[in-house]
C-alpha cells in the first residue's frame, strides 16, 4: 500500500528548500511506499513562491504528477487540498502560523524551535488536541537511522558499558559582528540566539544519548547554564548548558556562533567504549564510530551515504503516524518537546535573556 501525504510549504526560504529537496528525491525512488506531494508554497509574495518552485526543481515528474502552485498566506491556509503544512519561517512566527494551520484543519510539522518558550508550545499542543490534528516540532536529528542504532548500542546492547559523560557541541562561526543586526541570526525580535537556534541540538543529544526515556517518563535531571549575551544585539552567541541526571550521568551541552566546533560534535564516554559522531552539520548525524578500550576489539563504524539531506526520515515517520490516525509523534512526543523547551527556558531565565514577545 502506498501512503501519500499532501504538503503545503510555508515560507519560501532556506530550510524549506532543503526540506523539499528530500521529498522530491524520495518521490523518484521506485521502491518507495510513501509519497509526498507538494501542493502549494505559501509565501509573502507570488514571485518569491514561483522562484522557490523553479529553483528547487519542483516539477510534475518528481511531484507525483502534480503541479505545485504558490499562494499568499491567507489563501494558503484555506487551501483544502493541503493535508499537512511544513512551517519553515523564523521562530517568532511559528506560534501564529501554526495556530492558523490548525484552525484551518491542517496537520503541522513546524521547524525547531516550535515556539520561543514552553508556555507557547503548550498552547499549540492544546489546540492540536482540540482540532484533532497532528503537530510535531521538526527536530529531524532524532529520526536519523544512526540515532536508532546508537540508542540500541547504548541502552539495549550496552556496547559502551556504563555511560558517564557526554560532550555535545554545535558551533559554527558565522562572523556575527559582520552581520547586520536585522538578520534572523542577530535580531532579538526574530528570536535570535545560539541556544534556540543550534543549542537545541546539543540539548537534544543530552536527551537521546543519556536517557532511554522520553518526556513525561524521562529520568529526573537538573541543569545549570551560562549564556554570554552580546552587548550589541543582546542575544546569546555562546551557550553552555550542564545537565546531570538523577543516576549520575552528566552532559556538557554547548553551542556558539563565534567558533567552529570539533569534527566530532558528540563524544559519549562509557566504561568500555567511546562513541564519536561526525558529519558536515551536527543537526544531521550521519556517521558514528564506537572505539573500544580493549584494543583487540574492532571499532564499530556506521556511515550514511545517499542523496538526502536527512529530512526524509521525519517526513516518512510522520506519514506513517498520520496514516495510523495519530496526532502526536512517538519519536518526538509533545511532552519531550515541552521538556526541551523547559531546559532552554530555564537557561534563558538564569542568564537574563527575555525576548520582546515575552515581555
Ligand atoms: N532543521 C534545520 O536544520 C534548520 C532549521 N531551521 C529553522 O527554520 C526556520 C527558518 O529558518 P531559515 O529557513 O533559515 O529562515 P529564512 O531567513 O530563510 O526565512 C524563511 C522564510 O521565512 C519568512 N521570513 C523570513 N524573515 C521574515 C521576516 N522578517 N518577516 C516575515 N517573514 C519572514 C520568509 O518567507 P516568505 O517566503 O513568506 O517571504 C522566508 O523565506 C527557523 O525557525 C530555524 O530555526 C533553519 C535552518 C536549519
Ligand atoms: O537548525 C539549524 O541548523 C543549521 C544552522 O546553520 C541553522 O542556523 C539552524 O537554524
Amino acid at each position: 500500500m502506498t501512503i501519500t501525504l499532501n504538503w503545503g510549504i510555508l515560507g519560501a526560504g532556506n530550510i524549506s528548500g532543503q526540506f523539499v529537496h528530500d521529498l522530491l528525491v524520495n518521490n523518484v525512488d521506485p521502491e518507495g511506499s510513501i509519497k509526498h506531494t507538494i501542493i502549494s508554497v505559501g509565501s509573502s509574495s507570488a514571485s518569491k513562491g514561483e522562484d522557490f518552485i523553479k529553483s528547487n526543481g519542483i516539477k510534475t515528474s518528481n511531484n507525483n504528477g502534480v503541479e505545485a502552485i504558490t499562494e499568499e498566506y491567507d489563501d494558503f491556509y484555506k487551501n483544502g487540498k493541503i493535508d499537512i503544512v511544513y512551517v519553515g519561517t523564523p521562530h517568532t512566527f511559528h506560534k501564529e502560523q501554526v495556530t492558523q494551520c490548525l484552525e484551518n484543519g491542517k496537520h503541522v510539522l513546524v521547524e525547531k524551535p516550535i515556539t520561543l518558550n514552553a508556555k507557547d508550545a503548550r498552547e499549540l499542543i492544546e489546540l492540536a488536541k482540540v482540532k484533532n490534528k497532528f503537530l510535531m516540532e521538526g527536530v529531524w536529528t532524532r529520526f536519523f537511522p544512526s540515532v536508532e542504532l546508537i540508542r540500541e548500542h547504548i541502552f539495549e546492547k550496552k556496547t559502551l558499558g556504563e555511560v558517564y559523560k557526554l560532550f555535545a557541541d554545535f558551533s559554527m562561526n558565522f562572523e556575527v559582528e559582520k552581520l547586520p543586526t536585522s538578520l534572523r541570526g542577530r535580531d532579538i525580535k526574530l528570536g535570535a540566539g545560539a541556544t534556540l537556534d543550534i543549542g537545541i541540538y546539543s540539548v537534544t543529544y543530552g536527551r537521546i544519548l543519556l536517557d532511554d526515556k522520553l518526556g513525561e517518563n524521562s529520568t529526573p535531571f537538573d541543569t545549570k547554564s551560562f549564556l554570554s549575551l552580546d552587548p550589541t544585539d543582546k542575544v546569546d552567541h555562546d551557550s553552555t548548558i550542564l545537565i546531570k541526571y538523577e543516576n549520575g550521568k552528566q552532559g556538557i551541552l554547548t553551542s556558539s556562533n563565534h567558533t567552529n566546533g570539533p569534527d566530532s560534535f558528540v563524544r559519549l564516554e562509557g566504561t568500555e567504549a567511546v562513541l564519536e559522531m561526525w558529519s558536515d552539520n551536527p543537526a544531521r548525524p550521519k556517521n558514528f564510530k564506537i572505539t573500544f578500550t580493549d584494543k583487540s576489539k574492532s571499532p564499530i563504524v556506521f556511515e550514511e551515504k545517499n542523496d538526502y539531506n536527512g529530512f526524509i526520515y521525519e517526513a516518512n515517520s510522520i506519514a506513517k503516524e498520520i496514516n495510523e490516525g495519530k496526532i502526536e509523534s512517538s519519536v518526538l512526543p509533545w511532552s519531550e518537546t515541552l521538556l526541551v523547551m523547559g531546559i532552554m527556558d530555564k537557561a534563558r531565565l538564569e542568564n537574563g535573556l527575555i525576548y520582546p514577545q515575552e515581555k
